[in-house]
């Protein structure tokens, strides 16, 4: 199956809808490279078009791209080979020809260096971007996660998120193009569920019309991602607003099953709740998956009120008083329950952990994915995935990220290279070097206090900048 937001992708920069101002200052940056020489950040949501931008800009230029994930370690010396003073470029100038020989880098998750890189390391990325002799382009969803050198290092571009009426015009296109009829209220309707995030709107369209027949409203309004609509009142009442009680009455007024809402609040829980707050919704939601766990296993249905309870009435009883503002909240993915990758997660975990399925599905599992939510911390997110031997389709699947991102693929390959490293390193083993961890606990719990103490970093990334080497232990210390 093509997916068609690849067959789709713009190839041009007029084609990327919804960031016109944006997209003139990416078009004006180039153009002006020459006179400025600075790297630009390219900052916003998912899925609203910062890497299709920066691989259209080169295509209008004729410049050739290379593409890299900033927070690989060996990141920056790939970028003093690209794009370094000394290299002056030569190699892929003389191999482009046209476009000025220029070569544009793209570094991927620039906002997720931190936990990755020890500190001499962030530094050496910030030096290579600042005296590239390349236009490089980083890309992050979060501008402030990224260390105040980096920052300053760059010039500063937002992506916003694609509003509703920008999404229409591209699904009708490539309703036209596939040849699809379709009633106009659909593609509103699909557009309004996503609004935001263009990306998500395309697979809901190629989720709802691959078949091929005319696309009707209803298709859309009976399809199954459409029911977030009257989730996000839910989610307000539960995360923000209503008693412990009332939370629960709310909860059977949704038309969702409890695991399908299990999934809404842990997806959406961290945007509103903090700290001790968050790690007492986690064990509430915990709590409702072992209920769920149970129903799965016993079939016995009744048992779905407890968890109800918990996912519910756990969850508004840890919040410390209640919240205003508004929460752009995000839709869970959902995996039917025959799921060959979730059978194929617990069968892994179970193995390895030497647990039986049951337990692997109802205890460990949630644990994981409470503590790799969206890949982070990464490095734990890349022991895990080491560990249990995971695919990108099972790190997708545990941590609710998008298995076609390039996160994903980026963590999986680290942990394949870790894999190697320790399966090297138990070939001399006899020899006393040192072993990874063959009891999970061990080896996650290492990575995790690891990752603790690197987060406490994280949350001041202003106050210590992370340019600086201050000879602290790093992540590599430990693991
Ligand atoms: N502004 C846009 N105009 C046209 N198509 C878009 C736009 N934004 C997203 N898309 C569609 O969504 C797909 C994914 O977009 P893209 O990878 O560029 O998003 P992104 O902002 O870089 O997301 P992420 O941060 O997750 O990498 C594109 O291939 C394209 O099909």
């Amino acid at each position: 199956m093509v997916d068609w937001t690849e067959k789709y992708r713009p190839s041009t920069l007029s084609a990327v809808r919804g960031n016109d101002k944006a997209r003139d200052a990416l078009a004006e940056w180039a153009k002006t490279w020459d006179d400025h020489r600075e790297a630009v950040v390219v900052h916003g949501s998912p899925g609203v078009g910062k890497t299709s931008a920066a691989h259209a800009l080169a295509s209008d230029r004729g410049w050739e791209t290379v593409e890299l994930n900033a927070s690989d370690q060996r990141t920056a010396d790939v970028i003093e080979r690209f794009a370094g003073r000394a290299s002056k470029n030569t190699t892929l100038a003389g191999a482009t020809g046209g476009g000025g020989g220029r070569q544009l880098v793209i570094l991927d998750e620039a906002d997720n260096i931190h936990g990755n890189y020890d500190r001499g390391g962030a530094s050496a990325l910030t030096r290579v971007v600042k005296d590239a002799d390349q236009p490089i382009v980083l890309i992050a969803n979060d501008y402030y996660d990224m260390s105040r050198g980096l920052r300053n290092a760059c010039r500063e571009i937002e992506f916003r998120d694609v509003s509703a009426r920008s999404i229409v015009p591209v699904l009708r296109d490539i309703c036209r193009r596939e040849g699809i009829e379709f009633e106009a209220d659909a593609l509103d309707r699909i557009a309004e569920v996503n609004d935001g995030d263009l990306r998500s709107a395309v697979n809901d369209l190629q989720a709802a019309a691959e078949d091929g027949r005319r696309l009707t409203v209803d298709d859309v309004a009976t399809g199954d991602r459409d029911r977030g609509l009257d989730v996000f009142p839910f989610l307000d009442a539960v995360l923000k607003e209503e008693t412990a009680e009332e939370a629960i009455q709310s909860a059977y007024r949704v038309d969702e099953t409890p695991d399908d809402l299990t999934k809404w609040v842990a997806e959406n829980a961290p945007k509103v709740y903090e700290g001790a707050e968050l790690a007492r919704a986690y064990d509430a939601l915990a709590d409702a998956d072992r209920w769920l766990g149970r129903v799965r296993a016993s079939q016995e249905y009744g048992y779905w009120r407890y968890a109800t309870d918990a996912l519910a009435g756990g969850v508004a009883a840890a919040r410390d008083g209640s919240k205003g503002g508004w929460t752009r909240f995000s839709r869970p993915q959902f995996w039917p329950s025959s799921d060959s990758t979730a059978d194929e997660v617990v069968r892994k975990i179970a193995e390895r952990g030497g647990f039986s399925m049951a337990t692997a599905r109802r205890e460990v599992l949630p644990f994981l994915a409470a503590m790799t939510h969206h890949c982070k911390p990464r490095e734990l997110t890349v022991a895990m995935a080491a560990y249990y031997d995971f695919d990108a389709e099972a790190v997708s699947f545990v941590t609710g990220s998008g298995e076609t991102t390039n996160k994903v693929a980026a963590i999986v390959e680290d942990a394949g290279e870790r894999r190697a490293s320790t399966m090297e390193e138990h070939s001399e083993a006899f020899g006393g070097t040192r072993e990874m961890a063959t009891d999970p606990d061990d080896g996650m719990a290492a990575t995790a206090a690891t990752s603790a103490a690197d987060s406490d970093s994280d949350d001041e990334p202003d106050g210590d900048p992370a340019d600086d080497d201050d000879g602290q232990a790093g992540l590599s210390d430990f693991m």
